[in-house]
């Protein structure tokens, strides 16, 4: 299977990185998003990681031009007729993701790999909302994408090895290292640090300790890159909220349960970084 055309769905923090490292890799991408200014928002940021790279001496202006001349905007799913796989990064929801595998179905060609960057939902159920259960399969990127070394990489029931194949050798073009993981709720990375972000929201909301000291207490003590509570708002806290929701729902487990003061933030629309508020400000 030859990957030439990529589209990305959904400009967000996830879709922006996914679609700059593809074309840094020299892949023609098509970035989709449903409002013109969330893709004004997306390739914003992708200009600005480019413009740091030629800052930093790692690329020319020329270069970073060819590789904004390689992304192609797009606000009609229409688009997706025309390539060979396209990476949906929408909102970590069942019933979007769902409509739009089923669009995608009846839009792409038959060779077209429909994969989905989902952080937990169950690959082989977003499968089964069209008729090629063997062309979907799961990419999960890591945050921040220009970054972060991993590919999670989430075989459905049906996905084929041909399938498989092809997007391993992609995440290997984009200079990532793909992993092989089943497909059970949260996968293996949210399966393991979602726990680990909503205990740190407990050990807050309990008075345990500060959030500063927290997160504090983890990075000094564990030498992880950021607090958990620092993490939770990088990553988006509804984002965080929905795949301890897919977990507790996958696994039948109360020990999955978010917690009730992560569930107020995301109610009061403090999303962490992304909105300007989380655990912490961001001006
Ligand atoms: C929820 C899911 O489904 C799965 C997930 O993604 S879970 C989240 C996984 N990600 C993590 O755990 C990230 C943890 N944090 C980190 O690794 C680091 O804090 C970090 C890489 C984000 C920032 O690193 P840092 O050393 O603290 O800061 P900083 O010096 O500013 O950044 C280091 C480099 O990363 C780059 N960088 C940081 N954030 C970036 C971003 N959002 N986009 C692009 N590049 C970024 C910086 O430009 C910098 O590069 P150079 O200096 O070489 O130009
Ligand atoms: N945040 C993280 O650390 C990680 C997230 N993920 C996963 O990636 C996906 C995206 O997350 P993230 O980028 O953080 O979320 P964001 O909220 O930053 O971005 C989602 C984007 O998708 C757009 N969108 C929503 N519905 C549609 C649709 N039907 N068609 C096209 N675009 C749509 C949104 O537009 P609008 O704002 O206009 O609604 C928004 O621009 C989720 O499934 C998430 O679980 C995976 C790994 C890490």
């Amino acid at each position: 299977m030859n990957i030439q055309n990529v589209m990305v769905i959904g400009a967000g923090q996830m879709g922006g990185g996914i679609a700059q490292v593809c074309a840094q890799a020299g892949f023609n991408v098509t970035l989709n998003d449903v409002k013109e200014e969330s893709y004004a928002k997306g390739i914003a940021v992708i200009e600005k990681n480019l413009a740091r790279n030629v800052e930093k001496q790692r690329m020319t202006e020329d270069e970073k031009q060819a590789v904004l001349g390689r992304i192609t905007k797009s606000l009609d799913i229409n688009d997706a007729k025309n390539v060979d796989i396209v990476i949906e990064a929408a909102v970590e929801n069942m019933d979007i993701k769902k409509s739009i595998f089923k669009q995608l179905d009846e839009i792409a060609p038959s060779h077209t790999i429909l994969a989905t960057n989902t952080s937990s939902l169950p690959i082989t159920e977003i499968a089964a909302a069209t008729k090629r259960p063997e062309h979907v399969i799961g990419m999960h990127y890591m945050n921040p994408v220009p970054v972060m070394k991993l590919v999670e990489i989430i075989r459905g029931l049906s996905t084929s090895d041909d399938v498989y194949q092809a997007v391993e050798e992609m995440t290997n073009k984009l200079g990532k290292v793909p992993v092989e993981v089943n497909d059970y709720p949260g996968f293996v990375a949210n399966r393991v640090l979602m726990p680990m972000i909503n205990e740190a929201i407990f050990t807050l909301q309990e008075g345990v300790a500060t959030k500063e000291a927290i997160d504090e207490v983890m990075k000094l003590g564990m030498n992880h890159p950021m607090g958990p509570l620092q993490l939770a708002d990088f990553i988006g806290l509804d984002t965080c909220l929905y795949i301890l929701e897919t977990l507790q729902e996958g696994y039948g487990d109360p020990k999955y349960r978010p917690c009730a003061l992560l569930r107020k933030y995301v109610n009061a629309g403090w999303l962490g970084k992304k909105s300007g508020r989380g655990f912490y400000s961001y001006s």
